[in-house]
């Protein structure tokens, strides 16, 4: 298989003889026609879900804009859903993410951001990580005043197995810089992604 920006010494054949056992070991016959085409189909989703292992998200933050003439408030963008899967039971992870920032002038082109997420979501995660990930690359790159980034999802692994607890969501945050040292930033954020009742 020779796809430069697939990070991976698999093969496609391997992969797909893997779900082949897998549907062996769930019971079923990998052979009988409905499930002929399955093992390709379920390798290129991988491709899609898995797509973060090809990507540096940090790249996407290189191309920066400086000076946005008098403007030097905080840029949020939130509710950017995203689809990661946990690495624990290799289950959907759905969510939303809301990513803030208080430019030291450079301010970065808006759908970036959103690629980052992506770029890190696209992984097998634990939803920590995940955050923490966002707002280290997002500091690092843009040596910003301040991140903040706050996580809301939903776990399969724990709605449709396991606890079998649906309607769960599991919320986490990572606030660095004038986020993590000032109250009233922290509290602004808060507001406009709407999560500000007892958090703050
Ligand atoms: N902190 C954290 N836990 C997660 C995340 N995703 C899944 N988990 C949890 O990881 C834990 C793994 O626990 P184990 O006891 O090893 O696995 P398990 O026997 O399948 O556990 P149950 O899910 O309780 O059935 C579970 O409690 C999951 O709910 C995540 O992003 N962050
Ligand atoms: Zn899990």
């Amino acid at each position: 298989m020779s796809d430069p920006k697939h990070p991976s010494d698999v093969t496609r054949e391997q992969a797909e003889e893997a779900i082949r056992t897998l549907l062996r070991w769930a019971g079923d016959d990998p052979g009988r026609e409905g499930l002929l085409d399955t093992p390709h189909r379920v390798v290129k989703a991988y491709r899609d879900w898995f797509s973060g292992y090809g990507e540096d998200p940090a790249a996407y933050l290189e191309r920066t804009f400086e000076e946005v003439e008098g403007y030097d408030e905080m840029v949020v963008l939130r509710d950017i859903a995203f689809e990661s899967h946990c690495e624990h039971h290799m289950a959907p992870i759905i969510g939303r993410a809301h990513v803030g920032y208080l430019p030291d002038r450079r301010v970065v082109g808006i759908s970036k951001l959103a690629r980052v997420v992506d770029g890190y979501a696209r992984r097998f995660q634990v939803q920590e990580k995940l955050t923490a990930q966002i707002a280290h690359c997002i500091e690092v790159t843009l040596m910003p005043r301040g991140v903040a980034v706050v996580i809301e999802a939903s776990h399969e692994c724990m709605t449709t197995r396991g606890v079998h607890k649906r309607g769960v969501s599991m919320v986490t945050s990572q606030m660095r810089g004038t986020f993590r040292e000032d109250a009233r930033t922290r509290g602004e954020f808060l507001r406009f992604i709407g999560i500000d009742r007892g958090h703050a």
